[in-house]
């Protein structure tokens, strides 16, 4: 029998996410377990962030992110966060240098309990994203959804923050879309080979906005932070925009976007400690720690 690794049930202002501590071990955690834990609503997640001891030297440890149906994401902004939060109690450190299968990554945890990830650079080449093919000016994309005279949704913004996003502009509330129907149609759209995270979004002020994003391979959520990250550089892209911009997810809440003059886009927000637990990382079976078990 497998060994039972701790895991700490978290969210990343309602991102579901599951933190597994794989530090010291030789095993992985596998996508059927991932998929036994989506399942119980109990563990219901949106991302498992599983910490392994570091690849690389100058890193602190390697990230590998999995979605509910199993499948790896290059980025989860909030789901960093919560790594963040459940290291610093671990270790008292409060600056971290993360390896993802995207590349490196820091972040920080400040005085006040905000924590803040350096997701990269963006990108928008058609490659880079990727589309299926070229098209030169993004806008053209022909992507739609609802009558073809009349789409719900059109000509969205793409963009890579290590992993794909669409960005659909809206003018009314972004709770009038169905979301939930639209969502898997886009998610899985030929233009896309690697699947794309669907995000709607309205612009409320020149350093505001509100979204909501169907996350590719985890569904409708109640955040997610690389989708509040390319929304706000496309928002600023297309001078919608500032570069500074709070961006407030489904669940309620804000996240700050700052896409800074080095290219860099750095997104500082809340994480939260819901319960501990350990788990088989093979098949996903799990039991709550006991409250306040010494
Ligand atoms: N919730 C995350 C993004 C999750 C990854 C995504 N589903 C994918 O497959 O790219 C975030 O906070 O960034």
């Amino acid at each position: 029998m497998t060994k039972m690794a701790p895991f700490a049930k978290m969210n990343g202002l309602g991102n579901d996410i599951i933190v597994a501590d794989m530090r010291g071990r030789a095993d992985t955690v596998t996508p059927a377990a991932a998929i036994a834990l989506a399942a119980d609503p109990a563990t219901h997640f949106d991302q498992i962030m599983a910490i392994y001891d570091p690849r690389t030297n100058g890193t602190d440890n390697y990230i590998a992110i999995l979605n509910s149906d199993g499948s790896m994401a290059q980025a989860c902004g909030n789901g960093t966060r919560c790594v963040v939060q459940a290291l610093n109690a671990d270790t008292g450190r409060a600056r971290f240098t993360f390896e993802t299968i995207a590349g490196i990554l820091n972040a920080e945890q400040h005085a006040d309990g905000l924590i803040s990830v350096d997701m990269g650079t963006p990108h928008f080449e058609w490659e880079a994203i990727p589309l299926a093919e070229e098209f030169r000016d993004t806008r053209m994309i022909e992507l739609q959804v609802g009558p073809i005279d009349a789409p719900v949704l059109h000509s969205p913004s793409v963009a890579s923050m290590g992993n794909p996003h669409a960005i659909f502009w809206v003018d009314k509330d972004v709770w009038a879309y169905e979301l939930d129907k639209f969502g898997p149609l886009l998610e899985n759209h030929p233009i896309f080979p690697e699947r794309a995270n669907i995000t709607i979004a309205r612009v409320t002020a020149p350093d505001a906005m509100i979204i909501r994003t169907w996350e590719r391979g985890a569904g409708l959520t109640g955040a997610c932070g690389s989708a509040a990250c390319a929304a706000a550089v496309s928002a600023a892209r297309t001078r919608r925009t500032g570069r500074s911009v709070a961006v407030t997810v489904p669940a309620g809440g804000e996240l700050h976007i700052e896409w800074r003059d080095d290219d860099h886009v750095v997104m500082t927000g809340p994480a939260e400690w819901e319960f501990s637990g350990t788990f088989d990382p093979t098949t996903g079976a799990w039991q709550r720690d006991l409250e306040g078990a010494a």
